[in-house]
């Protein structure tokens, strides 16, 4: 076999299948927020309507699936990340991917728990971060505050996620990951809806010149790129005999 087709078969099997990531809009969500505020158990419950206790540590899982939008299927990535600043002193868990993530979003999606007030001021220096990459572009946001099954333990009020909400811009959400599959998935919807709207408008360009390539495999753009180089050097090669 010719080293060319071992190539090939080296490439991963994507989730989304390559053709579809092609033709479909791309929309990339990132979840942000600190430690233990249920980011992975959203994403999950949104993506497959399943709550599921317990995950280990997160270190910047990249979902990738299809959905329907309005009608228009979407190559949808959503990027879980590790922690945002909590002043826990574990800043170094992969400062580089939430960094990376940043730049790379089409939209974001901030967590903190109802129970823990800390997770809550964390999410204000993250958006400081963002307005510094983005001075003049609104990207989409939502607003999440998980853990409302537990009323007893609740330490942050409705008014406070308003609050935040206002100056950030965007819609809340108040939502138990555990309880209720339909608010996690409105908040998501949310979010994945503009971003797409955003990106109609544009062309599907976020904006030029910004975009950075994601932190870690699967790199569906890489894999979308290497099969767009492979084909148009196939037409050239067929053109010039
Ligand atoms: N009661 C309750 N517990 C939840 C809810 N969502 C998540 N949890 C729990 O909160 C804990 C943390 O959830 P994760 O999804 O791992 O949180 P994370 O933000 O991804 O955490 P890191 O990996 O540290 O970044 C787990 O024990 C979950 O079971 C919820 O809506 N209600």
């Amino acid at each position: 076999m010719s080293n060319n087709s071992s190539n090939f078969l080296l490439l991963p099997i994507p989730e989304v299948p390559v053709l579809d990531y092609l033709h479909n809009r791309n929309v990339k969500i990132v979840v942000l927020g600190a430690r233990k505020v249920g980011k992975t158990a959203l994403i999950v419950r949104f993506l497959t309507k399943r709550f599921i206790g317990d995950y280990e540590p997160n270190t910047g899982a990249l979902y990738s699936r299809q959905i329907s939008i309005d009608g228009d299927q979407i190559s949808l990535q959503v990027q879980d990340t590790p922690c945002a600043n909590q002043g826990d002193g574990d800043d170094s868990r992969n400062p580089d991917v939430i960094t990376r993530s940043l730049h790379w979003a089409d939209g974001f999606v901030f967590v903190f728990s109802l129970t823990d007030p800390e997770s809550w001021k964390a999410l204000r220096p993250l958006h400081q971060q963002i307005r510094k990459i983005y001075p003049n572009t609104r990207l989409p946001f939502v607003l999440i505050g998980n853990k409302a099954d537990l009323p007893h333990a609740r330490q942050v009020e409705t008014n406070e996620g308003i609050q935040l909400v206002n100056e950030i811009g965007g819609t809340y959400f108040e939502v138990s990951a555990r309880e209720n599959y339909n608010e996690v998935y409105d908040a998501f919807h949310q979010v994945c809806q503009e971003a797409s709207k955003t990106m109609g408008s544009n062309n599907g360009e976020k904006r030029r010149g910004l975009l950075l390539a994601r932190p870690k495999s699967p790199n569906m753009q890489d894999l979308g790129r290497r099969l767009k180089q492979a084909l148009s050097s196939k037409v050239k090669s067929t053109t010039s005999v």
